[in-house]
């Protein structure tokens, strides 16, 4: 009898002297012996535990345990025999899908998979035991999974060549999926022992791999940001949040009626406030539309009766927290804090779904500035894992810890980061944008970019993403911020406040090419709101237009140089974050990153990706790139980078320590 509960390998060791037996030995000599071994499954059995509870003869689970290989999450494949056994046990299609995503199965599941024998509702030890008594005498021949044939699918190949395109298509660049897939087909296709040592070599290629350490780091990093902590000394460990039962969302836009679903599938009571009968009714019904496909995705009762819906603001007088989602007007936002302030019952938490606005400025509207914070949803608000929680200079470490709580609780994975124009995420946005910009009117097309970004592993280009959420958003903040105007000759101005500034995304909005919701922008779709961009040659001529108007001569632009110039700038930017102390660490910006904007989490964050190319090269040739765009502040290398690289560039896990924390009144 063995009983299991491993969550597999320590992953803090595979960078170190790993401890204890090797595992593959240990799987050839439980499976190799003579009495019968029957593996109890509690809590859960993952990556080496399932290894080693698929060498054992039998396997019973509990119903609440969960099951998986998710080695390729890391960076890895199974190796301690999984990519042998499990086709050889459950075929070679449901093996791949398991080993290739690394998804977890319930008992149920794996029952029906055939990877448990049996599953109870009682005690898997004392079950186990009963199993093991029934089996008595029995032959183990065929239970000995090393020694089964695996199961070939009669047309191997077209199998595999199909399962290799999806997973290269899905994989973005990630080696891991990749590897898995030779591995099973080496189970398929090679005796046991071969495979075995197939499987050793290419676990070895991916063990000692950058993107296995990328993803091991972030896999560290999404669980570090939890515990959070404020310049001025606020923690996770010592700030107790307040229990909240009933929330109010104010805005039923898209962002509110988003984050109304979260609120309500997490068992919150939910006031959903919309100031104009018709949009409430309109919000009512996409709400409820929302919630039905999602349960029944998730064969989950429907959470309807958790939302009441209202057209006034005193709805929410009896609430424990209140998130406002109205448009991103400050005066708009000032005049609601206002009027909650009044309104709620004292000590309501009053929280602003703010993109980039000031949450000082809107504390400053209410009677207790220390009950305010931002929680920044990502969209669509249901979906995206990601929250930013702000915390203005005079919110409480209660109001902090209660709404990293709340983040939790619906399912997010929520980052203390400080208040400045953009936060975190859309602050690093604003110089990778301008640098895209900066491009084109070099001599760069849209499509070289987004190529090249996709190529590195994001989902969507910056200027595909640029169409997407529509070019009016950023041209309405430029409108705001003075950018918009034309210079003494009556053209678009270039230089705005002596620094270097285009005017390409206002000239496009100026033409009504908003992006996928006009049919046009960076480039064409077929009709208003289709998707599938297509290369546009009306905008190739505008580029030239525009080139020639403002004297500028189109260069040949090498990818490396659009890689760089993106995404070192945007890195230039998490430095200065880090150096202001608006995020703690550079795992918060990491999680940022990888859960709100889309970078490749095999490539670890933009902190970590610096620390793969090295700091000093990183900032070499930032400078190299601001000597030729003195007028581009966004290259000019932050001081803490330039403290990093001179101090031997650390590696990433002792920043921190170099870090130089500014004081705060919190
Ligand atoms: C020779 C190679 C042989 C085998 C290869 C492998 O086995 S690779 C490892 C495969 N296993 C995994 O990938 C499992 C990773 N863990 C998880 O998925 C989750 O932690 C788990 C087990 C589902 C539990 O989730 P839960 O949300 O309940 O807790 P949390 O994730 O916050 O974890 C709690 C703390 O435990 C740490 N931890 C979990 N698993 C491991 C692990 N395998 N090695 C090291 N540490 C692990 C986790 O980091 C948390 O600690 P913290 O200090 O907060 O970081």
């Amino acid at each position: 009898m063995s009983c299991l509960c491993i969550t597999g390998a320590d992953i803090r060791e595979f960078g170190a002297k790993m401890s204890g037996p090797p595992l593959v030995p240990m799987i050839h000599m439980i499976e190799a012996a003579a009495k019968p071994v029957v593996a109890a499954i509690e809590g859960v059995a993952l990556g080496g535990g399932l290894e080693l509870a698929l060498s054992c003869h039998y396997r019973i689970a509990h119903s609440k345990a969960r099951l998986g290989l998710p080695e390729v999450t890391l960076g890895l494949l199974p190796g301690a025999g999984g990519t042998q056994r499990l086709p050889r046990l459950i075929g070679v299609p449901a093996a791949l899908e398991l080993i290739t995503t690394g998804r977890h199965v319930t008992a149920a599941e794996a029952l029906q998979l055939g990877i448990v024998d049996e599953v109870t509702d009682q005690n898997a030890v004392d079950a186990a035991v009963k199993f093991a008594q029934s089996v008595e005498g029995k032959s183990l021949d065929a239970r000995r999974i090393g020694t089964f044939p695996c199961p070939r699918p009669p047309d191997l190949d077209a199998v595999f060549e199909k399962v290799m395109k999806e997973v290269r298509r899905s994989a973005r660049g990630a080696i891991a999926p990749v590897t898995c897939v030779q591995a099973v087909h080496a189970a398929v296709t090679l005796p046991y022992a071969k495979g075995m040592e197939r499987e050793r070599e290419l676990f070895s290629t991916l063990f000692t791999s950058g993107q296995a350490r990328a993803l091991q780091y972030y896999f560290f990093a999404q669980r570090a940001v939890s515990r959070w902590s404020t310049p001025s000394g606020a923690r996770w460990d010592t700030s107790k949040p307040r229990p909240v039962r009933k929330a109010a969302v104010i805005g039923l836009g898209t962002m509110g009626r988003g984050i109304s679903v979260s609120l309500a599938q997490a068992g919150f009571s939910v006031v959903a406030v919309e100031t104009q009968e018709k949009q409430l009714l309109e919000a009512k019904q996409a709400v409820s539309g929302m919630l039905e496909r999602d349960a029944k995705r998730r064969g989950a009762p429907l959470a309807h009766g958790n939302i009441k819906y209202s057209c006034s603001l005193k709805a929410a007088a009896d609430v424990d927290l209140v998130i406002e989602a109205v448009f991103e007007d400050m005066a708009l936002k000032k005049a609601i804090f206002r009027q909650l302030s009044a309104i709620c019952k004292p000590g309501t938490f009053l929280c602003s779904n703010t993109s980039a606005l000031d949450i000082d400025e809107l504390a400053s509207q209410t009677q207790s500035p220390e009950l305010v914070v931002g929680m920044h949803f990502f969209a669509p608000a249901h979906v995206m894992k990601l929250l930013e929680v702000v915390y203005g200079p005079r919110s409480s470490p209660e109001a902090v810890a209660t709404a990293m709580q709340m983040g939790k609780k619906i399912g997010k994975v929520s980052v203390a980061v400080g208040n400045c124009r953009g936060f975190v995420g859309n602050r690093m946005l604003k110089p990778y944008l301008e640098q895209a910009f900066f491009l084109l009117e070099e001599g760069a097309t849209p499509e070289q970019v987004d190529q090249v970004l996709e190529e590195f592993g994001f989902p969507m280009g910056v200027f595909k993403v640029s169409d997407l959420s529509g070019l009016d958003v950023g041209w309405k903040v430029r409108k705001a911020d003075g950018l918009v105007v034309p210079d003494s000759t009556g053209k678009s101005a270039r230089i705005q406040g002596g620094r270097r500034y285009s005017p390409l995304g206002d000239l496009l909005c100026e033409q009504g090419r908003f992006g996928q919701k006009t049919g046009r922008g960076w480039y064409q779709y077929d009709k208003p709101g289709g998707r599938v961009a297509k290369s546009d040659p009306w905008l190739h001529r505008f580029l030239e237009e525009y080139r020639a108007r403002h004297g500028l001569v189109a260069r040949r632009i090498d990818q490396q140089e659009v890689l760089e110039r993106c995404l070192y700038a945007l890195i230039n930017e998490g430095f200065q974050i880090l150096q202001d102390g608006i995020a703690a660490g550079p795992e918060d910006i990491d999680v940022i990153y990888v859960l709100g904007y889309g970078w490749p989490r095999h490539r670890g964050g933009p902190m970590f990706f610096a620390d793969m190319v090295g700091l000093d090269k990183v900032l070499d040739r930032l400078e190299r790139y601001h000597q030729l765009h003195p007028d581009v502040p966004g290259l000019k290398p932050c001081s803490l980078l330039r403290k990093l690289a001179a101090g031997g560039c650390p590696p990433i896990h002792r920043w921190r320590e170099v870090i130089q924390k500014p004081h705060s009144q919190l």
